[in-house]
């Protein structure tokens, strides 16, 4: 018997983030392997013309949730949303819900966050961090509250090359920062934004720093752990292998090189790709969840969710598996044959957007426009570029985690735990788990059906040949201006022509000779 899975069954688990990426698999994992337990509320919001109820049922109805629905049909039951936005005062909760929750609370697990690395310093402090520290002060409220786990990244403290599982502070406070953003103005915090960042490349890294601060200093009583994940890929094995569902992080680049847009990254091959598969960060967030309930730590426990450590794989490595996975399985509606490089200094970065980036998007655009169509390649790719430019800073760097608390945590649990809830990442096969990322892009991200890859092989050799043509007529239009304007092109002409001419000379003649 599982004693994970025991633990949540009778529990009221409370989730932020629920209908994200690491929400989603969390709560399918809770209802599939604790069936029994007694409700998971969630706090969500209204969004994009969905109701609260819509947006549970889409999620439910998913392919994701294909097997809780068989185990535990009455799924709709467990899950509670309700209704809340945390950049709002008291997550603009309800009395009634915000009773509900703080008299019946058992576990509070903390996802929701604004990923975004570009978002406005004000935004990214107001959920990463205000709405963190409101949390804890709803938690310490809750009597029957056994732990909360709150979900940080690996890279909050990518200032550093080294990092121990312990929380490092930031110069500034983050109750300082806090206070300050009700009365600095938008211009005075585009101002401050450079000099408080300090050596954090974006606002998102940053502002899960000040959270992981808040955390610390507002714990009080509470039992609590943080979890640091480094980037999350696409599921390892459940519930099934390759589930993805947005562009974040290297999703968005697969899309982008399996279409042909992306033909050169400015990466180091040999930095280390420190990925980590969704539910491997999902099974450790629910054994820490059991741990910290369960065994009480006198102190905050930081768990790294990494790879790098325990087995290390590097982005040349991936980025050739990435590409010959596109042979077996390509995308469909292509722009260019999948085909890309990582380049290494600026001049060649400028040389490589241009020629292979820039051009060939503003040619497809004349021809959209010729054609009587709206032209949009140009726009996409400075997208594409601008994506690229914010991820550069993690793909050119290697940092050390260490897992000490993780490996600890590991060896705490039974077999049968270790079975269920594995997050041993040695087991991990890089070649196989890429291979069905790639395909988990097409088909769960991209929604593309399997019956078309013949179509989509012919449409890249289609591709190939207009490549090939393309570039035979641009080749002879640039050589006949060449020879037109210089004597030095013609007599290489020349030269090329007679010598062609007496080798076929000599040929024929030898030919004839031995006949
Ligand atoms: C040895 C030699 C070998 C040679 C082999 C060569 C191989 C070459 C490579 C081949 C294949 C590549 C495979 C490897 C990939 C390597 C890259 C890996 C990247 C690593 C990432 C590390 C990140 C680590 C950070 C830490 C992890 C975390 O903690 S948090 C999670 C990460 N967060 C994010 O990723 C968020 C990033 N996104 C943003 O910040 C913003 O969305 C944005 C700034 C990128 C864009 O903002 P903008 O306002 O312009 O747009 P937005 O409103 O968001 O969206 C508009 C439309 O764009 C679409 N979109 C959004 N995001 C992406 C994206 N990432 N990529 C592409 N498109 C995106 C979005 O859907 C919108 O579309 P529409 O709705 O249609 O308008
Ligand atoms: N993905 C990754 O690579 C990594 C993620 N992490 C961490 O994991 C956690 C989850 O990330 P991930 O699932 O990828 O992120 P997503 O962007 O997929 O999900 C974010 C979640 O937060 C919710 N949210 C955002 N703003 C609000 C708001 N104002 N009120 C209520 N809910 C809100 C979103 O709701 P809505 O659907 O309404 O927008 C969504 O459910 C984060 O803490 C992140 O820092 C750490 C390392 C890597």
């Amino acid at each position: 018997m599982s004693m994970i899975a025991a633990f949540y069954g009778g529990k009221s688990i409370l989730i932020t983030g629920a209908t994200g990426f690491l929400g989603k698999v969390l709560i399918e994992k809770l209802c599939r392997t604790s069936p029994d337990l007694k409700v998971i509320y969630i706090l969500v919001r209204p969004k994009a013309g969905h109701t609260l109820q819509q947006r549970v049922s889409q999620i439910i109805n998913s392919k994701l949730f294909e097997k809780v629905r068989e185990v535990c049909p009455n799924v709709h039951e467990k899950i509670r949303a309700i209704s809340a936005d945390l950049n709002q005062n008291d997550f603009a909760i309800s009395k009634e819900d915000m009773q509900e929750l703080l008299s019946c609370t058992n576990i509070i697990f903390h996802c929701a966050a604004t990923v975004r690395f570009d978002d406005h310093l004000r935004h990214a402090v107001q959920l990463n961090v205000t709405a963190t520290q409101q949390l804890l002060f709803m938690a310490s409220q809750m009597p029957k509250l056994e732990a909360f786990i709150h979900i940080s990244t690996a890279f909050s403290n990518c200032n550093l090359k080294h990092i121990d599982e312990v929380i490092y502070p930031c110069s500034v406070e983050p109750k300082k920062i806090i206070d300050s953003m009700e009365w600095w103005d938008d211009a005075i915090v585009d101002e401050i934004a450079p000099k408080l960042m300090g050596d954090w490349p974006n606002t998102y890294t940053y502002t899960k720093a000040l959270g992981e601060m808040v955390v610390q200093q507002e714990s009080g009583n509470l039992n609590i752990a943080i979890i640091r994940p480094s980037i999350v890929g696409a599921t390892w094995q459940e519930p099934f292998p390759g589930w993805v569902d947005n562009l974040n992080g290297p999703n968005g680049m697969i899309v982008a090189a399996g279409r042909g847009f992306l033909r050169a990254i400015r990466a180091s091959p040999l930095a280390v790709a420190d990925l980590i598969p969704v539910d491997t960060v999902i099974n450790l967030t629910l054994a820490v969840g059991w741990y910290t309930a369960v065994h009480r730590p006198k102190s905050t426990l930081i768990y790294h969710c990494t790879s790098g450590n325990l087995n290390p794989c590097n982005w040349g490595k991936m980025g050739c598996q990435v590409l010959s996975t596109f042979e077996k399985i390509p995308f469909e509606k292509a722009f260019r044959r999948p085909h890309a490089d990582f380049t290494a200094n600026t001049i060649t970065v400028h040389y490589r957007n241009a020629v292979s980036h820039r051009a060939p998007a503003m040619i497809y655009d004349i021809y959209l426009w010729l054609t009587g169509r709206k032209p949009r390649m140009t726009k996409l790719m400075n997208r594409l570029l601008r994506t690229i430019s914010m991820l550069e800073y993690f793909i050119n760097r290697s940092w050390e985690w260490s897992t000490y608390n993780t490996e600890m945590l590991m060896s705490e649990l039974s077999p049968e735990d270790q079975r269920i809830f594995n997050f041993d990442v040695r087991q991990l096969n890089w070649l196989e788990y890429i291979e069905n990322y790639v395909l988990g892009v097409k088909k769960y991200l991209l929604k593309e059906d399997m019956a078309g890859i013949p179509e989509a092989k012919q449409h890249l050799r289609r591709l190939q040949n207009i490549y090939y043509l393309f570039n035979t007529v641009f080749f002879l239009i640039a050589w006949r201006l060449l020879i037109a304007r210089s004597q030095i092109a013609r007599n290489v002409w020349f030269f090329i022509v007679s010598f062609c001419y007496k080798f076929l000379s000599y040929f024929r003649a030898s030919s004839t000779l031995k006949a």
